[in-house]
């Protein structure tokens, strides 16, 4: 963000949460689209709405089918009851990758090294199993700070900046990732990864960002799923 809308924004007396805050935020932003607009296998596809890429091939046959029976071991609905008030429309099961396994650690540091972000930022890594008929409708992935579940979030890193995808699997019919303010319907193919910045260049909530993981509607679909905060990820947050 430029001094003078620093400016703007402290004389208009708007002070943003130091936990979603535009400077870190754009900054953030910055760094990740030089360093995925240098990578010659990433292909840029948010258009002028927004920052997005995919690098096909990120992950070998091999490495998505490991990750796939991973995801099996230990599953559970993806939709907590503390979303009742704000419903997710998701209807997946969920694996948490156990921190330091040496596979979670393997596969944390090549996404963290594509992106070029530490460590640090990163909240646990999920695998996402959608069966036939299951999906994640439309929403957006950073955080309101006007929901009620942003005063634990921002004790635990606060906002998330990229989020980055990758497909494990082939699916037979539907579950492709749908940004419709994009134009951008992305077919799932195993290996393929796909990072998209939830803030705009300003660093504030992006909300062409919008996107949804349509139904299944033969087969199955494998993905894991990684978020990036601002400030360093916390489980153990007060
Ligand atoms: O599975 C997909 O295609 C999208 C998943 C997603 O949007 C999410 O987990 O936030
Ligand atoms: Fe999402």
């Amino acid at each position: 963000m430029s001094l003078r809308s620093r400016l703007a924004q402290i004389v208009g007396g708007t002070t943003p949460d130091p936990m979603a805050d535009p400077v870190k935020l754009a900054r953030i932003g910055d760094d990740v689209r030089a360093r995925l607009a240098a990578n010659p296998s990433a292909e840029e596809r948010g258009g002028r709405k927004a920052e997005l890429f995919l690098l096909p091939g990120f992950l070998s046959a091999a490495q998505c089918a490991d990750l796939v029976t991973i995801i099996e071991t230990r599953l559970r609905p993806s939709t907590l009851f503390s979303e009742s008030q704000y419903p997710s429309g998701r209807t997946s099961s969920t694996h948490f990758f156990a921190t330091e396994a040496p596979e979670t650690t393997a596969l944390g540091r090549m996404i963290d090294e594509v992106l070029g972000i530490d460590r640090v930022h990163a909240e646990t890594i999920q695998g996402q199993r959608y069966l036939e008929g299951e999906e994640y409708r439309h929403h957006c992935d950073f955080f309101r700070s006007e929901r009620p579940h942003w005063r634990q979030e921002r004790r635990r890193g606060g906002q998330r900046s990229w989020s980055a995808m990758v497909y494990l699997n082939t699916v037979d019919e539907g579950g492709a990732t749908e940004f419709p303010r994009l134009g951008l319907t992305i077919t799932p193919e195993p290996g393929l990864l796909v990072a998209w910045n939830n803030m705009d260049r300003k660093g504030r909530p992006n909300r062409n960002t919008r996107h949804a993981a349509l139904p299944v509607t033969a087969g199955r679909k494998y993905v894991i799923t990684q978020w990036y905060r601002q400030g360093e990820w916390s489980r153990n947050y007060r």
